[in-house]
């Protein structure tokens, strides 16, 4: 039996991997694709055209970068309800806004009108039938720590190059968003419950996880439907 029927996760699933820089998103997000033969929806860092001098002059360029990505985000969106679900997604649109972009203008590094312009532009988007929320997002998490060790050891040049403080600050902020989160069901998973690089089997008891949660919150929705 393969191990998508194991665990009775629906064909037609969404399922967005969330978390901080460097936490390990894209390695769950390929696991989880290919233990369940899904597609993916990845983050293409090196073909970003805005991103490395997005790290050299945050000022400069906040507000292209965050419509770029808003540009992919949306195409993204666009192809997973094309095909009908069956997606794992690295990183949501949701921390676009509620994490990056708040933070940049929070901090000065992106003007009240470029942050006006590129909200209106993510609510538009957010409200089009292309845009159906994820079955579950799972929220990847770990001490500031691990985050920080990783970020070093993957080695791009841009984030090695950025101060600390600026992965301090996104960690906390990442904190108080799952916190108050709620567009669609979490599970959250700390990464140091799992191995995916030493012990391929340590995907199982994830996928047991995420089989029994979207069972629960398609059987929750079904019942809102009926009433
Ligand atoms: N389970 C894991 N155990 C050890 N290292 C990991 C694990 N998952 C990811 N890594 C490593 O951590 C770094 C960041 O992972 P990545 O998946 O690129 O993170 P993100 O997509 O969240 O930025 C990479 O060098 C990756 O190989
Ligand atoms: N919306 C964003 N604004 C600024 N920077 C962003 C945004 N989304 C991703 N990034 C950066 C952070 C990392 O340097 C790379 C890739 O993210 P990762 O978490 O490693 O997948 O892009």
């Amino acid at each position: 039996m393969n191990l998508r029927d194991k665990y009775q996760i629906p064909h037609d699933s969404i399922i967005t991997i969330a978390g901080t820089v460097g936490v390990g998103k894209s390695t769950m997000t390929k696991a989880l694709a290919n233990a369940l033969k899904f597609k993916t929806s990845l983050e293409k860092v090196e073909t970003n055209p805005y991103l490395g001098k997005f790290y050299d002059d945050f000022e400069r360029w906040s507000f292209h970068l965050q419509i770029y990505f808003l540009a992919e985000r949306f195409k993204e969106q666009k192809k997973i309800f094309e095909y009908g679900g069956g997606f794992i997604q690295d990183r949501s649109i949701y921390e676009d806004t509620g994490i990056f972009a708040k933070m940049h203008y929070d901090n000065g590094t992106m003007s009240k009108t470029d942050y006006e312009t590129y909200t209106n532009l993510f609510e538009a988007m957010v409200m089009t039938p292309y845009f159906p929320h994820p079955d579950l997002l799972i929220y990847l998490e770990g001490t500031f720590d691990e985050v920080v060790e990783r970020i070093q050891s993957r080695g791009r040049e841009m984030e090695k190059n950025t101060p600390i403080s600026y992965w301090e600050e996104m960690y906390n902020r990442y904190e108080n968003w799952i916190n108050n989160f709620n567009s669609c069901p979490i599970l959250r998973i700390n990464i140091s419950d799992y191995d995916l690089i030493e012990q391929e089997g340590s995907i199982e008891p994830i996928l047991e996880k995420i089989g029994h949660f979207i069972q629960q919150s398609r059987k929750w929705k079904t019942r809102e439907l009926i009433k």
